[in-house]
């Protein structure tokens, strides 16, 4: 049975100089992997700044399923080399709950077991400033779904790499995707990777939008088309 995770219903965006969307409705569910695609600007991050409540939408509504907790890997950004936490200590910050500067037993378990999952136990104590950028995004990752997040949100967050990395990211998106029913919501310029990994895409264009089955969209020209 599919569950529904998420609700967006007539979602409308103005900012003073442009509409960037009006009367946006779709829905996630459980266990979905979703890819944003649209021509720059046609406002893919605003929508995720909404989902992520950053950013408060000037009509119509968001409903999460109660309790949804939600991950976010944004777009590379460039850590200065000096940084001095480790890997390990990098992907830790996400799961200290404020009370004590030091990781309880299960939060220990927790870190080892995504960072064995991610593939980062060899380099869990290179320092992140050190790291190069595949092993940035894979922390970032893991940092992100080290709290057990239902939906985890990627924005662009591949566009930094080779293709090789790009792959070895999203294989283990899919990972955490198939085998811990993680939903995936993923903004992208890349059509092979959503081709290869998301079940639908969400098409922004300027005036309209287009929700679909990724099976039916053989070529970036059908994209275009919908
Ligand atoms: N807070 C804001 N106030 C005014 N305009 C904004 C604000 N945030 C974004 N915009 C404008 O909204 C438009 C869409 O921006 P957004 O970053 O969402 O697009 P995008 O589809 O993610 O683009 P890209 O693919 O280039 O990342 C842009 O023209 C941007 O300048």
């Amino acid at each position: 049975m599919t569950e529904t995770l998420i609700q967006v219903h007539n979602l409308a965006m103005d900012f003073p100089e442009q509409q960037l969307f009006n009367q946006l409705s779709f829905d996630v569910d459980r266990r979905e992997f979703l890819s944003i695609i649209g021509e720059n600007g046609v406002g893919k991050t605003t929508l995720i700044r909404i989902l992520l409540n950053q950013l408060k939408p000037t009509g119509g509504d968001i409903k999460f399923r109660k309790g949804t907790k939600i991950g976010y890997v944004p777009q590379f950004r460039n850590i200065d080399q000096d940084y001095p936490l480790s890997i390990r200590d990098f992907v830790a910050l996400n799961l200290q709950d404020g009370k004590a500067p030091w990781l309880t037993k299960s939060e220990r378990m927790r870190l080892d077991e995504i960072l064995e999952e991610t593939d980062l136990v060899d380099i869990q104590n290179t320092r992140m400033g050190r790291a190069s950028g595949g092993q940035k995004q894979k922390a970032y990752l893991a940092q992100a779904l080290v709290d057990q997040p239902d939906l985890l949100i990627l924005d662009e967050s591949t566009a930094s790499l080779d293709s090789v990395r790009k792959y070895e990211l999203f294989n283990l998106v899919q990972h955490f995707n198939q085998q811990h029913d993680l939903t995936v919501i993923s903004v992208t310029h890349d059509f092979d990777l959503m081709k290869q990994y998301s079940n639908r895409y969400l098409m922004l264009k300027k005036d309209h939008y287009a929700l679909g089955d990724v099976d039916d969209i053989n070529s970036e020209e059908d994209l275009l088309n919908v």
